[in-house]
């Protein structure tokens, strides 16, 4: 049997060690054929049976706080000063912070929401902070790629939130393709520290001289690919080719990724060099890594036409917790579900955020690669042609959100399952409710394989919503198919055209134009402005008549519920632990359809899984 080299005694069952990647003579990494490369599982297979020899396959959860993870202090402070608890690194946090330390290359595959982006952003400034002004360099140090320009505008705020934080004189840029080349090389000048950007930009900056290629082989120590398994979906294969053939032998390379795909396996052999492959105990197979543990998850059955009034009853009638991000699957669809729910709600004062996420097209091709799960596409789904820094919803990390609502079921489940990790992230909680209208049940069947429970096949992984019964619904009928009509077809290209306007007010490139000519600012601002007129007073409220005993009973649980948690993190995360204690959770505890039938059918039967994550076989009691 083939030992593994190097294995950190207490993280050894964690980790994978694979085979190093063949160097040509300068020292470079040389770009295989993913078939000429050794065939890992047979080392994987090795080391499981090792492991199973050894003692225990589960994995020892040391309580390591960031503290002794060996981090710079300076970094723990700034933890602290965002509100992270220094006690509490996430598993993948623990694991993969001291590795990268070490200096290790590194496959970190975890969850949606797990943590990864601290996981690998602690440790890169840690080193920067200990090399810094140590050799003079013509470019970054390290590199950090993501697939999207949202997901690097996100990055980019992390880790300069961090840097402020630490009083450190790092520098980082982030460089997006469509800037023009003059700004990309002022933001280079320097040169900066780190640089987010995405593959395709910086195959960009390499081609037009902006980036030199001995510099970059000079200067490089760290490699970042965030979002790994959406790279090379999104096209990113040339673009990444052309930089790991400059790619130094010292420089570490770190890939992080939500999903094992072969894509992931694919960039693993042609950037990677002697890799830790970690795979945490909750992310063991491809089936428990997609499941989120801690959000309970329910779908309503509604054609089509009713999808309003439903989400109308939704929130009118306050059955679900705040915040609340509502996904549809075009953006014409969102602009009409917000111009719809402003006639009802005060603009400004609710917390539903709509995102009409087109990126179903790459989560399919992602699913189709990666899982073995049978994508089929809907008639619904045309394909769309996307550029190459297409806006995603993948990885973007919502603050607080609490509910997760598919208005339009997703093309695919790896969509839905992105989807509904934007709730749950790290230590808190979430709950998704997905519309599903009968044209839709194909890609719920879909997700159900793809999330369900092996030994139990009849445990309902996404269950009926258990709160919102039909007498809730017809008596919001009427205003809801009047109010819909007032949101035409006009209305909504108008809406589309102000928010384009909106963005262009915002564009920071705009700004010094705005500041040289404030006439054209004038004009913009006072162009008509939709949306200002408040709600109709008959829309305002709904008449206490209108509503039943049982939806005035769920709406209060959930008013409660919410009060026990506010919108703190750490508060909702004692609240969690009230519930442990079995405090009773609307959600899991309550039924609209009365007795101890709808608690079953409802939230309380999660294929044996409780919201915290523990898997519960006790029977709760309903209400
Ligand atoms: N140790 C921690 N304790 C509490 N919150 C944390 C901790 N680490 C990270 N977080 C928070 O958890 C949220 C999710 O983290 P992050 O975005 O890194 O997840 P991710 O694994 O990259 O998810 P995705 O795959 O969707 O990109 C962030 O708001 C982050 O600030």
């Amino acid at each position: 049997m083939r030992k593994p080299k190097d294995k950190p005694a207490k993280q050894a069952n964690q980790l994978i060690e694979i085979k190093e990647e063949p160097m040509d003579e300068e020292g470079r990494r040389t770009v295989q054929p993913p078939q000429e490369a050794e065939d890992e599982n047979e080392v994987k297979d090795e080391l499981e049976e090792e492991n199973d020899d050894g003692g225990s396959s589960e994995v020892e959860d040391e309580e390591k706080s960031f503290d002794e993870l060996g981090l710079d202090p300076r970094l723990i402070r700034a933890l602290s000063k965002k509100d992270i608890s220094v006690s509490k690194p996430t598993p993948i946090q623990r694991v993969a912070i001291p590795l990268i330390l070490e200096g290790k290359d590194v496959v970190a595959r975890a969850k949606t929401g797990s943590g990864k982006t601290l996981a690998y952003l602690l440790p890169l400034l840690h080193k920067l902070f200990a090399d810094s002004g140590l050799k003079q360099k013509n470019a970054p140090s390290a590199f950090i790629l993501v697939p999207s320009g949202e997901l690097c505008q996100q990055v980019y705020k992390e880790i300069s939130s961090l840097i402020d934080l630490c009083k450190v004189h790092l520098k980082a840029v982030q460089l997006r393709s469509n800037m023009p080349i003059s700004d990309m090389c002022a933001a280079l000048s320097g040169p900066p520290d780190i640089l987010i950007s995405t593959p395709a930009c910086v195959a960009k900056c390499l081609s037009t001289g902006v980036l030199q290629s001995t510099s970059v082989a000079d200067s490089l120590e760290i490699l970042v690919l965030d979002e790994a398994d959406l790279l090379l979906s999104f096209g990113f294969e040339e673009d990444l080719k052309a930089l790991t053939a400059l790619l130094p032998r010292r420089c570490q390379c770190l890939l992080m990724s939500a999903t094992s795909s072969d894509d992931v396996d694919k960039l693993k052999k042609l950037i990677l060099h002697n890799p830790y492959i970690l795979t945490l105990p909750e992310v063991d197979g491809v089936k428990d890594e997609v499941i989120p543990k801690n959000v309970q998850q329910f779908w309503i059955s509604t054609s089509d036409q009713d999808k309003l009034v439903h989400i109308l009853a939704l929130l009118k009638l306050e059955l679900i917790q705040k915040k609340v991000i509502i996904f549809t699957n075009s953006i014409d669809m969102s602009f009409r579900l917000k111009l719809f729910l402003e006639k009802e709600f005060n603009a400004g004062l609710f917390d539903y955020l709509i995102d009409g996420d087109e990126s179903e097209v790459k989560d399919e091709q992602l699913a189709n690669k990666g899982s073995n799960v049978n994508t089929k596409r809907s008639k619904k789904y045309p394909k769309q042609k996307l550029d190459s820094e297409f806006g995603v919803v993948r990885g973007i990390d919502f603050k607080n959100v609490f509910t997760v609502i598919n208005y339009d079921m997703p093309g695919s489940a790896v969509g839905y399952v992105h989807r509904i990790g934007r709730t749950g992230r790290a230590y808190n909680t979430g709950v998704s409710v997905s519309l599903v209208s009968p044209d839709e049940m194909d890609i719920l069947e879909e997700v159900k394989s793809l999330l369900g429970n092996e030994e139990d096949q009849n445990s309902d992984v996404i269950s009926p919503f258990p709160l919102l019964t039909k007498s809730a619904v017809e008596s919001l009928r009427y205003r809801a198919e009047d109010t819909a009509k007032s949101v035409t077809r006009v209305a909504v290209r108008e809406a589309r055209a102000q928010d384009l306007r909106n963005e262009i007010l915002n564009s920071e490139k705009l700004k010094s134009h705005f500041e040289a000519n404030p006439r054209d600012l004038d004009l913009l601002k006072h162009d008509r402005i939709l949306s200002q007129k408040p709600p109709a007073p008959h829309l305002r409220k709904v008449p206490d008549y209108l509503i039943d005993a049982t939806t005035k009973e769920a709406s209060k649980m959930v008013k409660l519920a919410r009060a026990a948690m506010g919108n703190n993190p750490s508060r909702r995360q004692g609240f969690k632990r009230k519930l442990k204690k079995g405090g009773g959770d609307p959600l899991k505890s309550f039924s609209a359809e009365g007795g101890r039938k709808g608690a079953r059918k409802g939230g309380m039967k999660r294929g044996g899984r409780s919201t915290d994550g523990n898997h519960n076989h006790k029977k709760r009691k309903s209400v």
